[in-house]
Parts: structure tokens; sequence; C-alpha cells
């Protein structure tokens, strides 16, 4: 059986370095590019890259991505700061190139996936519902993009649902003090020395609470995702957003 052919953006970063050992270390997979800033992206072309995997930053990504699909080169994307807009542009290029497949993953852990499944399922029965996000001081956006997906998962539920507004008495407060509202539910971030990517979702009901924990403590904790990722959106042609349409979660 061939090999799948694999390139690395970011190849130099934190995750994208760890990413790099887990192609090569992969039995049904070639790296045939690591690209740093500054490489040329013909170099995927030239290396006959079959799927490239996106790990550089918000103000790359998109043209990554752009080369990536008018070459009929797949991708698997770890890169956060998305919005309705950027999805609308990705999701244009990629009808003039049926054939390519693009999967984001605000988080390629099975832990983190399934925390945000769980907080999806529970937030209907809480009244309120916060998340708080900690993370290594180096990570340059802020909420990270697991708590704005899990933010919009439970806003969707609850909306779906029918719940009533959070209840919330605060009149007066300093700038910040709620946290970001992302879909009316605060995201609260913290950038601490000695952390890597750790998320809680607090709901609260009549008399209990109920706190789903995630704690990513290695980006080992990444590669198994990014490697299924790798391996199923050959197969995925469009956009897939989430790693859990790739988990059979039911
Ligand atoms: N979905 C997930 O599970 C995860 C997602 N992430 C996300 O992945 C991204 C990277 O995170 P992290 O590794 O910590 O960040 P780093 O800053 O450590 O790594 C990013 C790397 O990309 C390089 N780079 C910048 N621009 C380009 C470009 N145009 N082409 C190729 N490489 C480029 C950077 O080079 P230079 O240093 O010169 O700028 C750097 O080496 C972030 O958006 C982060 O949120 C991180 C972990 C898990
Ligand atoms: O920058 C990071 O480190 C991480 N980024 C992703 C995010 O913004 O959610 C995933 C994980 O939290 C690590």
């Amino acid at each position: 059986m061939s090999k799948l052919r694999v390139a690395v953006l970011g190849a130099q970063g934190r995750i994208g370095s760890e990413a790099v050992r887990a192609v090569e270390a992969a039995d049904d997979m070639e790296l045939v590019a690591g690209l740093g800033r500054g490489d040329k992206l013909e170099t995927l072309v030239e290396a006959g890259a079959e799927v490239v995997v996106e790990l550089t930053n918000p103000g790359a990504v998109m043209g990554n991505l752009d080369f990536c699909v008018r070459h009929g080169i797949h991708a698997v994307v770890g890169t956060t700061g998305w919005t309705d807009e950027r999805l609308a542009q990705l999701r244009t290029s990629l009808a003039a190139s049926p054939g390519a497949g693009v999967l984001i993953a605000p988080n390629f852990s099975i832990g983190a996936v399934l925390t945000m499944r769980f907080a999806q399922q529970a937030a209907r029965f809480f009244e309120s519902a916060e998340i708080v996000e900690l993370h290594h001081p180096k990570k340059a956006d802020a909420p990270s993009g697991t708590a704005a997906r899990t933010a919009q998962l439970i806003a969707g539920a609850r909306a779906e649902a029918g719940c009533a507004p959070q209840p919330d008495a605060t009149t007066t407060a300093l700038d910040g003090a709620r946290g970001a509202d992302v879909d009316g539910i605060p995201v609260h971030s913290v950038r601490l020395r000695g952390l890597l990517a750790h998320q809680e979702v607090l709901l609260g009901g009549e008399g209990e609470t109920l706190t789903i924990r995630h704690d990513s403590l290695h980006h080992s904790s990444f590669m198994p995702g990014i490697l299924l990722g790798v391996r199923r959106v050959v197969n995925t042609p469009g956009l897939t957003v989430g790693l859990e349409n790739f988990l059979d979660l039911g």
C-alpha cells in the first residue's frame, strides 16, 4: 500500500515540530516537506504533497489554504482564529476545487473533543454556563479556538432547547471582568507560565454545579487526532469543522 505524502506548515513551531515527528513515525505516511515562515509554498507541489498539516498562525493560514485548495492538496488545520467570514471565504475557494478536502479542528485532542460534546449535551439542563480556558503565555489568540467553539456549541444547544437567558445581576464591572461574550456565553482567558492547554466548562443550576475539565499536558495529546485527520480528510471533500466528525461519536 502506498504511503500518504504529508507536508507540515509551521514545522518548526511548538505543535508543528511534534507533528513532524508524529508523521515520520506513522507507518502509513511519508513526510515530504516541513515548511516554516519564508519558505516557498511551491515546494508542496514539487514534493508531491497530498495532505498539508497547517499549524502556523491566524495571519498566515488563509493564504496557505488558498494555495493548497487551488492545487488540489487536502489540508488538516489546527491553526485558530476562525470567524464566520473566514469560513465562508474558504467554502468559496473549495467550491472551485471540488476534489479538495479541508478539516479545521479547533482541538485535536480526544479529551478536548469529548469535553465539547459533553458540554453541548449538558448545557440545556443548567441555568448558567461559563468557560475558563488556561494556556501558556506564548499563545497569540484569546479566547482559544477550543473555548470559542465550546461556547458556540453550548449556545446552540441552549437556543435549540429554548433556555432562558443566563441569570446575571451585574450592573457595573471593570472592562473584561465578566470575560468575553461568545454567543452569550462568558469566556475567561488565563495566560500562565507553566501551563499548556486547559479548559473548564462551569455549569450551574439550583443547588448544584457541574464542572467539566480537560488538561493537555504535552503536545503529544494532539498527535492521534492529527494523524486521524490526515487519514480521513483525503476521502472527505469539502469543509469539515471539528474532529468529532471523524470520531463516530453518534
Ligand atoms: N487545534 C489544535 O489542537 C491545536 C492548535 N494549535 C494552534 O496552532 C497554531 C500554532 O501554535 P504553536 O505551535 O503554539 O505556535 P508557534 O508560534 O510555536 O508555531 C507556529 C510556527 O509557524 C511558523 N510560521 C509563521 N508563519 C508561517 C508561514 N506563513 N508559513 C509557514 N510557517 C509559518 C512560525 O514561524 P515564526 O516563529 O518565524 O513566526 C512558527 O514556527 C496556533 O494557532 C495554535 O492556537 C496549537 C496546539 C493545538
Ligand atoms: O495555542 C495552543 O497552544 C492551543 N491552541 C488551540 C486553541 O486555541 O484552542 C488548541 C489547544 O487549546 C492548544
